[in-house]
């Protein structure tokens, strides 16, 4: 069904704009659609953008009246670790009431297929290497608790009116596109690897890491890095998989390697051929010390490989976006 229009919810911001990338390079039209909170307008660049509030569901009704979209790509959300143990209230409203509104406006549109973004973050902290879409989920913030409720919504609606989803449970999202037009952007930036770039290029004093006394090999945190453009690789192929009528499934989407913040500052330092100023400070609320996905079902049942996800690929990619591409150049 290329040529089909895709709404994609956060079609505006890091993760949302490279899908919509890689659905217009298939022959889909991605519409965005995005209150521009944490996105940007300039990243809307694959297809028409509807600026509107997943909370408003007068708006979201008159955009699938508008576009009649086959499917829904949804990445809006709030995404701050950190920032969701401190005011809960706005991930339960945004990531919980907004996907109710999404959900209840698809059905009532008759769009039969959604994929969603969800996060290794429900898992919680476990031991932390072999986390498969089977393991227990004890996330331990309310971003996670957030993201874990969405997923038990999709599977009321999918058992009472049919809605078939794929959800992507991502590791921690890194790189850029290597064409330099779409990377990412964040106002306040809180992610690791862009945080380090800008200490590397002077925009900041130095990186704080964020405890060094987790019960990992160097003491710090530990996470499985994906490269964006492999990650919405995987969403064209979920979204094959509901067209061909394959039902609602969950994947995790990750490399199965982890790398601690050391680990990923000293490989920056390798990549840009600089030296990273780097502070200790304590541990941030709600981090589990480590996440690394251990699942293939992606592979063997996408036939997902990524591609562009070395350490090294992604920090080059970024770094490329953050001297030459960024928009806030
Ligand atoms: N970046 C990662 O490492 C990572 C890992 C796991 C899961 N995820 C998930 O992937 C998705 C995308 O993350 P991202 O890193 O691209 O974040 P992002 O902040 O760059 O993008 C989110 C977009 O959603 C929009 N948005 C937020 N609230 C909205 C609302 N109420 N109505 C309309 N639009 C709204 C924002 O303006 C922004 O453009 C999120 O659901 C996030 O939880 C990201
Ligand atoms: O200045 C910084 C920023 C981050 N970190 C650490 O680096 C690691 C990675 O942090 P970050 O890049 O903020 O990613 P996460 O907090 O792991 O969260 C990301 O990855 C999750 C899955 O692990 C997703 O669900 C989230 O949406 C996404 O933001 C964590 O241990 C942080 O404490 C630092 O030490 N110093």
């Amino acid at each position: 069904m290329s040529g089909a229009t895709i709404l994609v919810t956060g079609g505006a911001g890091y993760i949302g704009s490279h899908a919509c990338k890689i659905l217009a390079q298939a022959g889909y039209t991605p519409v965005a659609v995005d209150n521009l909170s944490t996105g940007w307008r300039d990243a809307v660049q694959f297809g028409p953008f509807e600026q509107a509030d997943l909370l408003d569901r007068a708006a979201l009704d008159d955009i699938f009246a508008r576009h009649e979209p086959a499917a829904v790509m949804h990445f809006a959300a709030m995404s701050d670790v950190g920032q969701s143990v401190r005011e809960p209230g706005l991930y339960w409203r945004v990531n919980v009431g907004g996907s109710l509104n999404l959900v209840e406006a698809a059905v009532a549109a008759g769009c039969p297929h959604m994929v969603f973004s969800s996060t290794c973050a429900i898992y919680g902290d476990q031991d932390g290497i072999m986390l498969d879409e089977n393991s227990l989920q004890h996330p331990i913030n309310a971003y996670g608790a957030s993201k874990r409720a969405v997923e038990a919504m999709l599977a009321n609606f999918g058992a009472a009116h049919g809605l078939e989803t794929v959800i992507f449970r991502y590791f921690n999202v890194a790189g850029a596109s290597p064409d330099l037009d779409v990377g990412e952007h964040h106002r306040p930036e809180t992610h690791l690897i862009p945080l380090m770039l800008d200490a590397i290029d002077g925009r900041r004093p130095a990186l704080t890491i964020n405890g060094d006394d987790y019960d990992t090999p160097d003491g710090t945190c530990v996470r499985d890095y994906v490269h964006v453009m492999d990650l919405v690789e995987a969403h064209l192929r979920g979204l094959r998989w509901l067209q061909d009528g394959r039902g609602s499934r969950v994947f995790n989407l990750g490399t199965g390697k982890g790398f601690s913040v050391r680990q990923v500052v000293d490989y920056s330092a390798i990549v840009t051929n600089r030296q990273v100023p780097v502070t200790t400070g304590p541990r941030r609320e709600g981090d589990a010390a480590a996440l690394v996905s251990g699942s293939a079902r992606a592979e063997i049942e996408l036939g997902w490989r990524p591609e562009r996800s070395t350490l090294e690929q992604m920090i080059a990619d970024a770094w490329a976006w953050h001297q030459n591409g960024d928009f806030a150049q």
